[in-house]
């Protein structure tokens, strides 16, 4: 079976997942222009040159933290702690200003929450991003009633690629890692599942470092969250 023609119904016992684990950015919801237009007001702000979206899209995926550190050219913050936290402070400023404001839900995903919700299928998100934007946005898109349980990027001590939010949701829900399924667009999500030990579908169209998705370890990668119903009645 070629992995774009992955359905559901051939993998789970029942036809469904009990349990559906989704990343946020990228997976859900386009939020690239926002973060986008935060660091371009950010990186003047310090006297640097803006980057632009096809840049800034390589570097979301691993939370705010990584995403500062990259636009500023360090490999940690430690590097330089002072221009960090300066620049740090001003991106806070810019994207909760940002957020949720250009951002849209992808093509497929509305329905696909509705088909597994109208099915008693329980729906988590699990994001790097941190909860102080996780909450407003899924507010700003109308998600935050579908999933009874949210785990953000500083909700526990480790984040993706760490295994540690997709356990505690398992554990939580007491579900069975045979029975979840983890949606994401990146790397980080398919090691982060890997290292659970429960099957991950990503989606293509999302942001994975600037690498191919294709790559990654991935069950399947599909256009559209739809198609893995298309043939579920
Ligand atoms: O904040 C980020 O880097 C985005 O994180 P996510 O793709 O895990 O939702
Ligand atoms: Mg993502």
């Amino acid at each position: 079976m070629r992995k774009e023609d992955y359905r559901l119904s051939d993998h789970f016992e029942g036809g469904l997942p009990k349990l559906v684990m989704f990343d946020l950015d990228g997976t859900l919801v386009d939020s690239l222009p926002d973060l986008a237009h935060a660091v371009d007001q950010m990186l003047p702000a310090l006297g640097r040159s803006p980057a632009g979206i096809e840049q800034v899209g390589r570097w979301v995926g691993k939370g705010a933290h990584h995403l500062v550190q990259e636009a500023l050219g360090l490999s940690s913050a430690s590097q330089d702690p002072e221009l960090f936290s300066v620049a740090y402070e001003l991106f806070l400023a810019a994207y909760s200003q940002a957020n949720g404001r250009q951002a849209r839900l992808f093509s497929g995903v509305q329905t696909f929450l509705d088909y597994l919700e109208q099915r008693g299928v329980i729906l988590a998100l699990v994001t790097n991003k941190p909860e102080a934007f996780t909450l407003p946005l899924l507010e700003a898109m109308n998600l935050k009633s579908y999933f009874p349980l949210i785990v953000s990027g500083d909700t526990l001590p480790l984040k993706k690629p760490h295994p540690d939010q997709l356990l505690h949701v398992m554990r939580h829900f007491e579900v069975d890692l045979t029975q979840t399924l983890m949606l994401g667009d990146s790397s980080n999500d398919v090691l982060a599942a890997r290292a659970a030990g429960c099957p991950v579908v990503c989606v293509s169209y999302g942001y994975n470092h600037g690498e191919s998705i294709y790559e990654a370890d991935a069950d399947a990668v599909v256009d559209s969250m739809v198609g893995l119903i298309e043939n579920v009645q």
